[in-house]
C-alpha cells in the first residue's frame, strides 16, 4: 500500500507530461508488477487518471483489482503479472480489444473498466465510489466511441489492450438503437415508396380515363365531386309551378370543336332548380383546385333536356296567359353559341334548322290550338307575327330585308318599334315559313354558327 502511495506521487510528477484518458485499477502490486511498472516508467508513462485511481483504491483498502489483473499501463500486464486474489469477473461481458502498438515512439496505455457487478462490497460502500463510478462512466464513453468509430478517433501513437466489459454492453445498446433507428427509417421509406407507387397508379388510372387530355386533373376532380353529390334532374314529369316571372337556365352539351380541343365540361345540373359551375383554379404554387359555385333558378335544364321539356316549363304557360287577357314575353339571353337559336328556333341538322322543334313553333301550335277550341273560336281572333333583331344596339326588321328600325315610346308610355312589319298568319306552317325567312336574314348566329360547328 505504501508503495502505491509513493508511486502515485512519482507519477503525479509525470502526469504533467502525459494526459491519457484511460483509467486502470489495481489491488496490490507484486514485485513483478513493480518491475514492470518501473520498466514502463521509462518507456510508457502512465496517465494521471490511472494514478489517481490507484491512489484512491489503495486508500480504500487496496481491495479493488483490475478486471484482468493487468497493471496500470496494460502493456504485457496480462502476461507478466500473476493474477491476484480477486473475486471472479463477469466473463461474458468482458471483451478484450487489442491494438498493435505504433512502430516507434508510441506509448502503451492500458486500462480496465470494471463493471459495477465486479466492484467489491466494501468498495461500493466507499466514499470514493461516486467518483469512481463517474470515472468508470468516462471510460465507457471513451471505449464506446473507440469501438463504434473503429479506432478512427483514437489519438495517434496510443495503443492499448483494453478491457471494456461495460463499453461493449453500452456499445451493443447503442448499436442496437442505431440499428432500430435505421430499420425504422427503412420501414418508413418503404411505406413512402409504396404510397408513391399507389399514387402513381391512381394518377395513371385517372389519366387513362381521359387519355391525352391535358385537363385530366380537373376532369378527375369534377368527376370526384359529381360522384359525391346526388343527381335528381328534371325529368319532364314534375308539375309546372305558377310564377309571375320564370327564370330558367339551360346547359348545352360541348360541341364538336370544344370536344376536339378537349375542353372541360364545368357544369353540373344535379337537381331541377340547381346548377353548379366547377371553376378550375390554380393556387400560387400551381396546385390545381376547383371552386364549385352553386346557382338556383326556377328551373335548371341539363344537356339531356329536349326543347319540348324547356317549352313545357317556360313558354307554354305564357300562351295560356295571353288567351286569358294577359301580356306575355319570352326571351332568351346568353352569349354567342350558348344555344338561344337552338332553343327558340329549333335543332340544327347540319346547317339546316328544324323549325318544328323550336319554341316558336311549339308556341304557334298551341296558339292555333286555343283559337280552334270551342271557347275561343267564336271570338274570331286574328294572329299576326313580326320578326326583328336587336344587334349592336340597333333594331333590324328581319321580315323587311333587315330594315333599320327606331324604338320609341308612345303617349301611353308603351314602347313601340316604329314601322315593324306584322304579317297575319293563319296556321303553324305560315309561322314556320316566316321564322325560316327571318333566320336567313339574321346577323347574329352566322359567325357563331360557323365557328362552333
Ligand atoms: N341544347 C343543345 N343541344 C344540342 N346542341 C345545342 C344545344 N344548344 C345549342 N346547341 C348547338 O350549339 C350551336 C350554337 O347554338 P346557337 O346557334 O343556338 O347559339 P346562339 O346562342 O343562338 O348563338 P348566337 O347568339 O351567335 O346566335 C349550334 O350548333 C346548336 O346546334
Amino acid at each position: 500500500m505504501c508503495c502505491s502511495w509513493l508511486r502515485c506521487r512519482r507519477r503525479v510528477a509525470d502526469s504533467t507530461e502525459n494526459d491519457a484518458p484511460m483509467e486502470a485499477f489495481e489491488k496490490s502490486e507484486t514485485p513483478a508488477e513493480e518491475a514492470t511498472q518501473e520498466e514502463q516508467k521509462t518507456t510508457s508513462p502512465p496517465s494521471r487518471v490511472t494514478r489517481n485511481n490507484q491512489m484512491r483504491l489503495s486508500n480504500a483498502g487496496g481491495a479493488y483489482t483490475n478486471g484482468h489483473g493487468g497493471d496500470t499501463t496494460g502493456r504485457r500486464g496480462a502476461e507478466n503479472v500473476p493474477p491476484p486474489q480477486q473475486p471472479p469477473q463477469p466473463a461474458p461481458t468482458n471483451t478484450r480489444i487489442t491494438q498493435q502498438p505504433p512502430p516507434s515512439g508510441g506509448r502503451s496505455r492500458a486500462g480496465s473498466t470494471p463493471s459495477a457487478a465486479s466492484v467489491p462490497q466494501g468498495l461500493q460502500q466507499s466514499p470514493y465510489m461516486p467518483h469512481l463510478q463517474r470515472r468508470m462512466h468516462n471510460v465507457k464513453e471513451f471505449t464506446a466511441s473507440s469501438v463504434a468509430g473503429g479506432g478512427g478517433a483514437r489519438p495517434a501513437g496510443v495503443s492499448s489492450t483494453v478491457s471494456v466489459p461495460h463499453a461493449v454492453a453500452s456499445g451493443a445498446v447503442r448499436r442496437s438503437n442505431v440499428v432500430k433507428e435505421v430499420e425504422r427509417l427503412k420501414e418508413n421509406r418503404e411505406k413512402r415508396r409504396q404510397r408513391q407507387a399507389e399514387l402513381k397508379e391512381e394518377k395513371e388510372a385517372l389519366m387513362n380515363l381521359d387519355p391525352g387530355n391535358p385537363n385530366w386533373e380537373f376532369l378527375a376532380m369534377i368527376r370526384e365531386y359529381q360522384n359525391s353529390i346526388e343527381f335528381r334532374p328534371l325529368t319532364g314529369n314534375e308539375p309546372v309551378e305558377d310564377h309571375q316571372i320564370t327564370v330558367c337556365v339551360r346547359k348545352r352539351p360541348l360541341n364538336k370543336k370544344e370536344n376536339l380541343k378537349k375542353e372541360v365540361d364545368v357544369i353540373s345540373v344535379p337537381t331541377k332548380d340547381q346548377m353548379i359551375v366547377h371553376e378550375p383554379k390554380n393556387k400560387v404554387d400551381l396546385t390545381k383546385y376547383l371552386e364549385n359555385q352553386k346557382f338556383r333558378f326556377d328551373y335548371a335544364f341539363d344537356d339531356s333536356c329536349t326543347n319540348e321539356v324547356v317549352y313545357k316549363y317556360t313558354a307554354k304557360p305564357l300562351v295560356q296567359t295571353i288567351f286569358e287577357g294577359g301580356m306575355a314575353t319570352c326571351f332568351a339571353y346568353g352569349q354567342t353559341g350558348s344555344g338561344k337559336t337552338h332553343t327558340m328556333g329549333g335543332d340544327f341538322q347540319g346547317k339546316t334548322q328544324d323549325c318544328k322543334k323550336g319554341i316558336y313553333a311549339m308556341a304557334a301550335r298551341d296558339v292555333f290550338a286555343y283559337l280552334k277550341s270551342p271557347k275561343y273560336k267564336p271570338l274570331n281572333l286574328i294572329v299576326s307575327a313580326s320578326f326583328f333583331e336587336i344587334y349592336s344596339g340597333k333594331v333590324f326588321d328581319l321580315l323587311a330585308d333587315k330594315a333599320k328600325l327606331r324604338v320609341l315610346e308612345d303617349g301611353k308610355q308603351q314602347v313601340q318599334i316604329v314601322g315593324l312589319t306584322e304579317k297575319v298568319v293563319d296556321n303553324v306552317d305560315e309561322v314556320l315559313k316566316l321564322i325560316q325567312h327571318g333566320n336567313a336574314a339574321r346577323t347574329s348566329g352566322q359567325v357563331g354558327l360557323e365557328e362552333l360547328r
